[in-house]
C-alpha cells in the first residue's frame, strides 16, 4: 500500500504517503488514497485531516515521473491532472481544518498538495518548491491557483515564476509557512491545534465556510482547472518530455 490513514487521538485523521523510497511521489493509487481520506475526514469524529510523508527526506516529490511518463498528450495529461485537481479542490473546501505536516523536501505538486492545507507546519531548513517551470510546464493541479489564494500575489507570482527551491525559513517569513519546528512529528501538530482543540468543532467548520464562500463566489474551481488544462497544453509539447527524459535519464546513469 502505496499510503496509510490513521485515526489519532483527539479525532485527528493522519493521511501518510508511504513511498519513501520514491520521496513520496504521487501515482494513481496515492490520489485514491488522499480521496478516501478526504471522505473520511468528514465523519463527525474527526476534527482535523493532517497531510504528510513518510521518512524524513521528503512530504512529496509531486507527480510519480516515471508512471506519468507515459501520458503523452494533452487528454491524457489533463486526465490524470484533473483527477488529482479535483481531490485538492475537496480538500481545499474541507470543512474542518487540514494541516500539511512537512516532514522533508516538498517540490512540485508536493507543494500543490501542502497548499490545498488551511495551514502549514515544516521542518527548518527543509526545501519547497514550484519547480514545475523547470519541467516546462506549469502547476497542473490547481496548486498555483490556491497559492495565490494564500499569500499575497505578487509573492506567488515570483515564487512560481522563478520555479525555484527555496528554504522553510524563507517561505515562512513571508507567511507561506505557519510554523516552523526542529522535529517533525504528532506533538507539534498537536501544540499547533492545542487552542483550536478547545474550540467546538462547529465553529471551526463556520470559519472555514467563510473562506469557502469566498472561494464558490470567486469560482475558484474554475480558475483551478483552467490551471489544469494550461497544463495540460504544454505538457504535451517537447521541451516537457525533454526535461521528464532528463530527470528519468540522470537515474539510469546513477544506477551504472
Ligand atoms: C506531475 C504533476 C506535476 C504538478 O502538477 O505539479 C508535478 O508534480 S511536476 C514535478 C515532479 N517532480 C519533480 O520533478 C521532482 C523530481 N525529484 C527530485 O527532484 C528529487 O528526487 C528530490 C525530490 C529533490 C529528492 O532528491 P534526493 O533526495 O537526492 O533523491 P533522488 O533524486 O535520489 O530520488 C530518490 C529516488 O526517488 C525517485 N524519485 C524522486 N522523485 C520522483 C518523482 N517525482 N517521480 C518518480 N520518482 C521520483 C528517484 O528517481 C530515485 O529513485 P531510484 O533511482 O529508483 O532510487
Amino acid at each position: 500500500m502505496d499510503y496509510r490513514i490513521d485515526v489519532e487521538g483527539h479525532g485527528l485523521l493522519y493521511f501518510t504517503i508511504t513511498r519513501e523510497s520514491k520521496r513520496n511521489a504521487v501515482n494513481f493509487q496515492v490520489m485514491e488514497g488522499l480521496k478516501k481520506a478526504i471522505e473520511r475526514a468528514k465523519e463527525d469524529d474527526i476534527k482535523a485531516l493532517v497531510v504528510t510523508g513518510e521518512g524524513e527526506r521528503a512530504f512529496c516529490s509531486g507527480g510519480d515521473l516515471s508512471e506519468f511518463h507515459a501520458l503523452k498528450t494533452e487528454s491524457e495529461a489533463y486526465e490524470m491532472l484533473s483527477k488529482m485537481g479535483k481531490i485538492l479542490y475537496e480538500l481545499a473546501t474541507l470543512p474542518k481544518p487540514t494541516i500539511a505536516l512537512i516532514n522533508g523536501t516538498a517540490v512540485g505538486g508536493g507543494c500543490e498538495i501542502a497548499t490545498a492545507c488551511d495551514f502549514r507546519i515544516a521542518r527548518r531548513n527543509t526545501k519547497l518548491g514550484f519547480i514545475q517551470g523547470s519541467l516546462a510546464i506549469t502547476t497542473g493541479w490547481g496548486g498555483g491557483t490556491l497559492l495565490l489564494e494564500r499569500v499575497q500575489p505578487s509573492i506567488g507570482l515570483k515564487i512560481l515564476s522563478e520555479a525555484a527551491v527555496y528554504k522553510s525559513d524563507s517561505l515562512h517569513s513571508v507567511g507561506f509557512i505557519d510554523q516552523l519546528v526542529d522535529h517533525v512529528n504528532k506533538e507539534a501538530v498537536e501544540v499547533f491545534l492545542e487552542k483550536m482543540s478547545t474550540i467546538h468543532s462547529s465553529v471551526l467548520s463556520a470559519y472555514k465556510q467563510t473562506i469557502i464562500r469566498k472561494w464558490l463566489e470567486t469560482n475558484l474551481y474554475t480558475r483551478m482547472e483552467q490551471e489544469m488544462r494550461t497544463c495540460a497544453i504544454l505538457w504535451e509539447r517537447e521541451p516537457h518530455h525533454e526535461a521528464v527524459a532528463q530527470f528519468l535519464n540522470k537515474k539510469k546513469s546513477k544506477a551504472k
